[in-house]
C-alpha cells in the first residue's frame, strides 16, 4: 500500500523505527566528453550557452571522481554521448535501490526536459549489464520524475525524501512507495532556483541534514524539523550561488562539496564531518553540482 506523507500530522513513525538499508559502496559517474551548455530548463543555465570551459570541466570532474575514490567508493565509469550535453548529471536519470535479500533494482525516470529523454535508456543499459533489475513508471498516469534530483535516501534507512512542483510529480512517489514498499516524505520545492530537492536539501546522516529553508513550505519545513535531530541551514549565497546543499555526504562522514562555502563548511566541521572542497564551476552554469555527476549503487 502506498505510504507517502505530505504532512507532519500524518507522520506515524519515527526514523528509528525503520528498517534499515545499507550503504553505498560504489559510485557511477558519467565522463563529460560532450558537456556544454546548450539549451536553458532550469535558472542557472540563463546566459551560460556556450560559457563552458570544456577542458576545465573535465579536470573538476576527474577530481569529484578522485575524492569518491579517495573516501572508499568504487567509481564505475561510463561515457556520455554526443547532443546529450546533460548525461553527466547521472543522479536524475534512476533511482537505484537494494531490497531486504540484497537484489539490486533501478526505476527509470521520466524526465521532464524533451533535452534530456534520450539519456535515460543509456542508463538502463548499464544497470541491466550490472545485475540491476530495471522498473519503469506509468507514462500515462505520471507526467515526470527524475531520480535521484527529487528522490533522495535517508541515510541508512529504508525511506526516501520526494521533492516535486518543477522536476517531479507527486504521483509518482504513490507509485514509488508501492513499489518498494518503503515510505516516502513528499516536499514540495517553491522556488525555481531550486528545482530538484538535491539543490536544497542534503542528508548527511541519519540524525542530519543540510538545507536551504526558503525553497520549502512551511509543511515541508515542520517534516524536516520533526525528523531530523539537527538541521543546518546554509545562506542564499551559498545555497543559490555555491550549491552547497548539493554536496554529498555517502558515508554519514565524508562530505564533498563545492568549494568556498564558507559557513556551511565550519558548520559541518562543528558537527564532527570532514569536508572535502572541490571546484565544480563549470557545473553550476548547467545548475548542479557534486551530488547530481553521481549516482549511489550498491
Ligand atoms: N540537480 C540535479 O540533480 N541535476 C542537475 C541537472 C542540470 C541540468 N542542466 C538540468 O537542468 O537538468
Amino acid at each position: 500500500m502506498a505510504h507517502v506523507i505530505a504532512s507532519a500530522d500524518q507522520l506515524d513513525f519515527s526514523i528509528t523505527d525503520l528498517p534499515s538499508m545499507p550503504l553505498p559502496t560504489e559510485v557511477l559517474m558519467v565522463r563529460p566528453l560532450h558537456y556544454t551548455v546548450d539549451y536553458v530548463i532550469n535558472p542557472h543555465m540563463a546566459n551560460q550557452v556556450g560559457n563552458v570551459d570544456t577542458i576545465e570541466a573535465q579536470n573538476e570532474w576527474d577530481l569529484v571522481r578522485a575524492l569518491f575514490d579517495q573516501i572508499g567508493l568504487n567509481v564505475r565509469l561510463l561515457e556520455d554521448h554526443d547532443g546529450l550535453p546533460d548525461m553527466v548529471f547521472c543522479a536524475n536519470q534512476s533511482l537505484p535501490y537494494i531490497d531486504q535479500e540484497g537484489n539490486r533494482h533501478a526505476l527509470m525516470s521520466i524526465m521532464h526536459a524533451d533535452q534530456r529523454k534520450r539519456e535515460v535508456p543509456y542508463i538502463e543499459q548499464w544497470y541491466r549489464q550490472n545485475g540491476y533489475e530495471a522498473h519503469f513508471l506509468d507514462e500515462t498516469k505520471i507526467d515526470d520524475f527524475e531520480g535521484c534530483g527529487d528522490a533522495i535516501w535517508h541515510t541508512g534507512k529504508r525511506m526516501l525524501w520526494g521533492g516535486y512542483g518543477y522536476r517531479s510529480s507527486l504521483t509518482a512517489y504513490e507509485s514509488i512507495s508501492e513499489l518498494f514498499d518503503i515510505p516516502v516524505i513528499a516536499l514540495e520545492l517553491v522556488d525555481e532556483a531550486f528545482y530538484h530537492l538535491d539543490t536544497c536539501f542534503c542528508v548527511l546522516d541519519e540524525k542530519t541534514v543540510l538545507i536551504y529553508p526558503d525553497a520549502f513550505t512551511d509543511e515541508g519545513l515542520k517534516l524536516i524539523n520533526t525528523l531530523f535531530d539537527k538541521v543546518i541551514e546554509a545562506s542564499q549565497y551559498e545555497a543559490e550561488e555555491l550549491f552547497a546543499c548539493n554536496a554529498c555526504c555517502p558515508d554519514g562522514r565524508n562530505v564533498i562539496i563545492q568549494q568556498g562555502c564558507t559557513d556551511v563548511n565550519k558548520n559541518l566541521r562543528d558537527a564532527g564531518f570532514s569536508v572535502h572542497e572541490v571546484s565544480t564551476y563549470e557545473f553550476l552554469k548547467s545548475g548542479g553540482s557534486v551530488f547530481c555527476m553521481k549516482q549511489m549503487l550498491w
